[in-house]
């Protein structure tokens, strides 16, 4: 192929004496000019691609743009003048991608063949141009765009304004401009006509536009007719009422939970209803079988399965149904709603409320008693208790009572009344002081913070029911911001709508504007330490308001002296002077502040702690923790002044408190912890001997003692007061002598002691001192007796002497006395128990201990 001409090459020899002369006719005007003009007219008969670098068109000059047209029409005229006797396929190639009949061609009888040629080449070049454009928009738009910016939205190189990428069909990167959509929109009614896309679409889009607008419109209108209709009922109707729960599926809580309930009222039915049990298992949910390897219906909402749901006289187990939860989640609503599908009327008791029991006792009785129960309905009572952890205790203990009550089946005419109405207590803190007696009587039936996607779901519906416009967003950022408290959500939606223009639509920023769900302190404190180490384009008034709403500013400061080590590098410790100089200010003026009780500083207290920010904050994030070290150490100082207070108190020793804590207490563990080589202090040495004396007696002397103590390995002796940790601060295990020589000391030091008191006693008594605390070599170091005495292994076993008993003096049954003769006669074997001081008992069994071997021919 390579030796034969392209097409242009082709066409140049052909045609060359033509084209030289079209040159020489305009050559008296402006050589560079027709360069430009015919040479890219020339090229642009290849239509397969009009424009060969088309972004080279753009940098040379939107001219060369405008020039096209000029061009095909040069080309045409060059086409004129040839003489003619070529194909269109000749000039074209093939041309069945071009639909004939669409182009509506006049007919070729009516014009000449060359006016049919031309007219021909005219639609085939628009055509090819319709295709191109359709199939590369850009190219085309580019091709169009002679007045038009270019070089504003397009660009080769990286450009500073926001881009997305393309490749051309050169393989080129181009990045263009990205515009929202109000500017696009703008720019294109800026354009001029000529922009074809603009041109081509403007019927479609003046269409779309309109039906639009008319749709808008329609739905203001809707909207106006509506709101003036519900005005007066809006104003009334609080949404959270207006969509509360009607039917069991609108509730949010866990299907678990409602289950729960559901069956414990459906267990009264027995005794309310006189109906059994039904005995089908309700559908219970699934849960994963590691065993089975299947999911299968577990009973888990049920308790324990061993557990009776009954008791004998066919009331549930457990007598009341404690419904816990945080507010707004929907506990009072589920109560009602299960009371009533469990087919009881729900009566409803404030028990905060009722602050005498005597009113609380009418309530009770009123609220459960048979007689007063039946409504219109016929429905029995279904007792339902809000607020129950704010009642007093005499109140729940009361309801205990009633509850647990029963009838004395002795005693056929019992004033006692028994419970025969189920009773849901509600609470929001299950584990209140005064709800102590009723835990153990409760069926506990926790309700969690709803799940987000449901609230955001039911948040939906009601924005559809309200015609309130909201982004599906907005709606789940509404749902996450309300944690799982749907009357918050409720209410912060209606506040929303009250807020905008009818018609204007909740966006997420509206959302994140509005005040909810920021009562939690702690995540606040992380937020605002968060804010202060993050650099996050905050202002310092943005970054102090938030540490006003957080509040706590000790417990910032900790968390700020907690973390700034992490938070960026420091190595010429500059970071480190700055923040302890500022802490050291806030701590000096919130003493100051607490001490004067003089609130005139309060203020300074965030600003001190916002200027941590300028300081602190980094691009990078950094992982706050939440400060705990403070309280933490706090508390370890107040667990070491106990100690040593009490060391302080029980010391014999008179010392300060302070000479005490510098010079004693850290030396005393070495004192206490004498090292011998064993346990049993008879086989020590003297001067192990000596060092347990005096460990002994410095315990005595600072109030220590060894107790017994149960710990993880059995008892073990454990000094009390804990000197070791107040003296060593962590070590202290590696320091306390091993258990057996604990044992020891213990055993030395009440020896000690017992001899300490016998010698005040001596002295109180002005007797001569008996004892000597003495170390001798060979006797037990204990307490040693001066008075001569033979050694142990001399001394022997004396009898005590029998002291003769008193003839006992005989009762009868009647309290006469009866002579003793009379009584040895009655009583012949046994009389020699009763008077003899000596007497022996005879137990059955046997006992191994004492063993001697028996001959068999002994037995024989
Ligand atoms: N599924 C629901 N759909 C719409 N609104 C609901 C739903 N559940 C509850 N509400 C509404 O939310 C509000 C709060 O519900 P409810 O009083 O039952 O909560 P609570 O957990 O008992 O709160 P508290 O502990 O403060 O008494 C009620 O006005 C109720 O109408």
């Amino acid at each position: 192929m390579g030796d034969f001409p392209d097409p242009d090459e082709e066409y140049e020899l052909m045609y060359s004496d033509d084209l030289e002369l079209i040159r020489e006719i305009d050559d008296g005007t402006d050589s560079k000019k027709i360069k430009n003009k015919v040479l890219p007219a020339k090229r642009s008969l290849d239509f397969s691609s009009p424009v060969q670098k088309p972004l080279l068109h753009t940098q040379q000059s939107s001219a060369n743009a405008s020039s096209l047209s000029e061009s095909y029409q040069s080309q045409t005229d060059i086409i004129s003048s040839i003489p003619t006797k070529r194909t269109a396929e000749d000039l074209f190639g093939d041309i069945n991608d071009i639909d004939f009949d669409d182009l509506g061609l006049p007919s070729k009888r009516q014009k000449t063949e060359e006016e049919n040629d031309l007219e021909l080449i005219n639609k085939i070049i628009e055509s090819r141009k319709m295709r191109q454009m359709l199939s590369e928009p850009n190219r085309a738009l580019l091709d169009n765009m002679s007045n038009y910016n270019v070089s504003k939205n397009l660009s080769l190189k990286i450009p500073k304004w926001a881009f997305m990428p393309f490749t051309n069909w050169d393989g080129d990167r181009v990045y263009v401009r990205m515009e929202s959509e109000d500017s696009w929109e703008e720019s294109l009614d800026l354009a001029p006509d000529q922009i074809s896309l603009k041109s081509m679409f403007t019927p479609v889009w003046e269409e779309a536009r309109k039906i639009l607008e008319a749709k808008k419109n329609r739905i203001e209108q809707d909207l106006v007719q509506e709101t003036t209709v519900n005005d007066k009922q809006d104003f009334t109707d609080l949404w959270v009422e207006k969509y509360k729960p009607k039917s069991y599926i609108d509730l949010l809580s866990e299907e678990p939970v409602n289950r729960c309930l559901l069956h414990w009222l459906h267990l009264w039915d027995k005794i309310v209803f006189n109906k059994d049990l039904k005995t089908v298992e309700p559908q219970q949910r699934n849960s994963f079988s590691k065993r089975t390897g299947q999911f299968q219906m577990s009973n888990k909402w049920r308790g324990k399965k061993d557990e009776p749901e009954m008791d004998e006289d066919g009331r549930p187990h457990h007598k009341v149904a404690l419904v816990c939860g945080p507010p707004g989640v929907g506990k009072t609503t589920l109560a009602h709603l299960l009371a009533r599908l469990a087919g009881y009327r729900p009566v409803e008791l404030n028990a905060s409320d009722e602050r005498s029991t005597d009113q609380f006792k009418n309530a009770l009785q009123s609220a459960t008693l048979m007689r007063s129960v039946l409504d219109a309905e016929k429905r029995p009572n279904c007792l339902i208790l809000d607020e129950i952890d704010g009642a007093p205790i005499q109140t729940v203990e009361l309801l205990v009572r009633w509850c647990t009550a029963k009838k004395d089946e002795g005693k056929k005419k019992s004033r006692v009344h028994v419970l025969k109405r189920p009773v849901i207590a509600i609470c929001n803190d299950l584990y209140a002081t005064s709800l102590r007696p009723l835990r153990p009587i409760s069926l506990i039936v926790s309700v969690g913070a709803v799940c987000s996607t449901r609230l955001s779901s039911r948040l939906t519906l009601v924005a559809k029911c309200e015609r309130v416009y909201v982004a599906a967003r907005a709606l789940t950022a509404l749902a996450a911001r309300a944690r799982g408290d749907v009357r918050s959500a409720l209410h912060a939606l209606s506040f929303l709508r009250a807020g905008g223009k009818n018609g204007d639509q909740i966006k997420v920023e509206d959302v994140e504007n509005i005040a909810i769900g920021t009562k939690d302190n702690s995540q606040s404190i992380m937020q605002a330490l968060q804010t202060i180490f993050t650099l996050n384009n905050n202002d310092h008034e943005a970054v102090l308001k938030v540490i006003q709403a957080a509040g706590e500013y000790e417990r910032i400061a900790d968390g700020i002296f907690e973390n700034y080590p992490c938070s960026r590098s420091d190595s010429r410790l500059l970071v480190s002077c700055a923040i302890s100089e500022l802490l050291a200010l806030f701590d000096i003026t919130n003493s100051w502040i607490l001490r004067t009780s003089n609130y005139s500083m309060y203020g300074v207290l965030p600003t001190l702690l916002a200027r941590g920010h300028d300081i602190l904050a980094t691009r990078q994030p950094t992982r706050v923790k939440f400060p705990m070290t403070s309280q933490e150490m706090s508390r370890k100082k107040t667990e070491m002044d106990s100690i040593l207070w009490s060391i302080w108190r029980g010391s014999t020793v008179y010392n300060t408190k302070k000479s005490l804590k510098l010079d004693i207490i850290p030396l005393l563990p070495y004192l206490l912890s004498p090292v011998l080589r064993s346990a049993n202090i008879q086989l020590c040495s003297d001067s192990e001997r000596k060092s347990v004396l005096s460990c002994a007696g410095a315990m005595c002397d600072y109030g220590l003692t060894y107790i017994q103590r149960r710990e993880q390995n059995g008892y073990e002796h454990v000094i009390e007061p804990d000197v070791y940790r107040l003296a060593l601060f962590g070590p202290e295990d590696r320091m306390r002598p091993s258990p057996a020589v604990r044992q020891t000391i213990a055993a030395q030091q009440q020896l000690e002691v017992i001899r300490r008191n016998e010698e005040m006693m001596n002295r109180s008594s002005g007797r001569p001192e008996k004892c000597e605390r003495k170390v001798s070599k060979k006797e037990v170091p204990s307490v040693e007796v001066k008075e001569s005495r033979l050694p142990n292994h001399l001394q022997r076993l004396q009898p005590k002497a029998i002291e003769r008993a008193l003839p006992q003096v005989q009762k009868d049954f009647f309290g006469r006395i009866v002579q003793v003769a009379e009584v040895q006669k009655q009583a012949d074997g046994v009389s020699g128990l009763i008077t003899s001081s000596v007497f022996y008992q005879y137990r059955e069994g046997f006992n191994n201990a004492v063993r001697r071997n028996v001959r068999m021919r002994d037995l024989m």
